[in-house]
C-alpha cells in the first residue's frame, strides 16, 4: 500500500492525539482504570498472536470478549469516567501548574521531616528512588505504599519505633518501605567519620540512579549521597531545592544531579573522606 504524503497538518494531528492519550493515561494510573487497561492490553496481545498463529477458535473467543468488555467499560468505569471528564472541564489536563504545587507540598513535607530529625538529632536514611526499581532491596524489608507526610517519616525515624532501624524508601510521593538493609558501599577509602548509615547512603547510590538523604544522629546534620559521592551539611535551602528537583520529576539525566553536586561544592564541605577525624 502506498504511504500517502504527509502534510505538516498530519504531524500535528498525531502529536495532538499522542498528547491527549498520554494525558489520559495520567489521570488514569493508579486508579482501578489502569488494572483494567493493563488486563485489555494483555488480551489484546493474546489475541494478536492467536491471529497470526491462526488459532481460529481463539481469536473468535479473543475478538468477542473484547468486543463486550469495550460495551462493559463505561458501565463498570462509570465512576471514574466522570471524574476524568469533570476535570478535563476544570482544565486539569493541562495542569502545569498543579504539578507544580504538589512538587512544592511534597517537597515541603520531607524538608519539614528531615528539619524536625536534624533539630532533634534522630538518625534517618531516605532513599528517593528514581529511574532503578529498588524491589531488591526492600523485598524483604516492611512495605508500606503509604502516602508521603512528614508526621509519618518523623514516626517511622522515632527511637523506639520497630521500624527505625534502617532506611525508607521513597518512590515520588509514595514511602514505598522501611527498616530497608541497603548494601554498605565497598570504598575502602572512606573516613572514619563515616558509620554504616552514611556507607549504607553510598552504596544504594552505587548500585541505582536512585538519591539518598542521611540526617546524622551524631553530628545533626544532612548529607546527600548521589553516584557513589556524599555532600555533606546541606542547608535548608538546597535540601529545598533538590526535593523540588526530585519532585517535579522528568529531570532523569544523572547529569542534572551531577550539576547540583557540583553546585554544592562550593558552600558544603564535600566528600573530604580522608583525614576527617
Ligand atoms: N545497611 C544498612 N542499611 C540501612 N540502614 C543502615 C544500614 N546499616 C546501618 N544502618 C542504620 O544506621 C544506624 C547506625 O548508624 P551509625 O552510627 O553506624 O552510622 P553513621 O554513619 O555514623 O550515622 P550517624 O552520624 O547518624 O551516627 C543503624 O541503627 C541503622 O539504622
Amino acid at each position: 500500500m502506498p504511504i500517502p504524503d504527509l502534510r505538516w497538518q498530519d504531524f500535528l494531528d498525531i502529536f495532538i492525539i499522542a498528547f491527549i492519550v498520554y494525558r489520559l493515561l495520567l489521570l488514569v494510573v493508579d486508579t482501578r482504570a489502569m488494572q483494567l487497561l493493563k488486563g485489555l492490553f494483555v488480551l489484546a496481545a493474546v489475541a494478536v498472536v492467536a491471529y497470526f498463529l491462526e488459532l481460529k477458535a481463539l481469536t473468535w473467543l479473543l475478538s468477542r470478549l473484547l468486543g463486550a468488555l469495550f460495551i462493559a467499560i463505561p458501565i463498570l468505569f462509570q465512576p471514574e469516567l466522570r471524574r476524568v471528564l469533570e476535570e478535563l472541564g476544570r482544565g486539569h489536563l493541562w495542569r502545569v501548574r498543579e504539578i507544580q504545587e504538589r512538587a512544592e507540598s511534597l517537597a515541603e513535607e520531607l524538608l519539614r521531616a528531615l528539619l524536625y530529625l536534624q533539630g532533634h538529632r534522630i538518625g534517618a536514611l531516605v532513599v528517593l528512588q528514581k529511574n532503578t526499581g529498588l524491589k531488591e532491596v526492600w523485598r524483604s524489608a516492611v512495605s508500606l505504599r503509604a502516602a508521603l507526610s512528614q508526621e509519618l517519616l518523623v514516626s517511622l525515624f522515632w527511637p523506639g519505633n520497630p521500624l527505625h532501624d534502617g532506611a525508607v524508601i521513597l518512590d515520588r510521593e509514595m514511602v514505598i518501605a522501611a527498616s530497608c538493609y541497603l548494601p554498605l558501599t565497598e570504598k575502602s577509602d572512606l573516613s572514619r567519620w563515616y558509620g554504616t548509615r552514611h556507607r549504607a547512603a553510598l552504596g544504594v547510590t552505587e548500585i541505582s540512579d536512585a538519591l539518598a538523604l542521611v540526617v546524622s544522629e551524631e553530628r545533626g546534620e544532612v548529607s546527600l549521597a548521589v553516584n557513589g559521592h556524599l555532600s555533606r551539611g546541606l542547608n535548608e535551602d538546597q535540601i529545598r531545592r533538590l526535593l523540588l528537583h526530585y519532585f517535579r520529576g522528568g529531570e532523569k539525566e544523572s547529569s542534572l544531579w551531577e550539576r547540583f553536586r557540583e553546585e554544592l561544592k562550593g558552600d558544603v564541605d564535600l566528600e573530604r573522606t580522608d583525614s576527617r577525624e
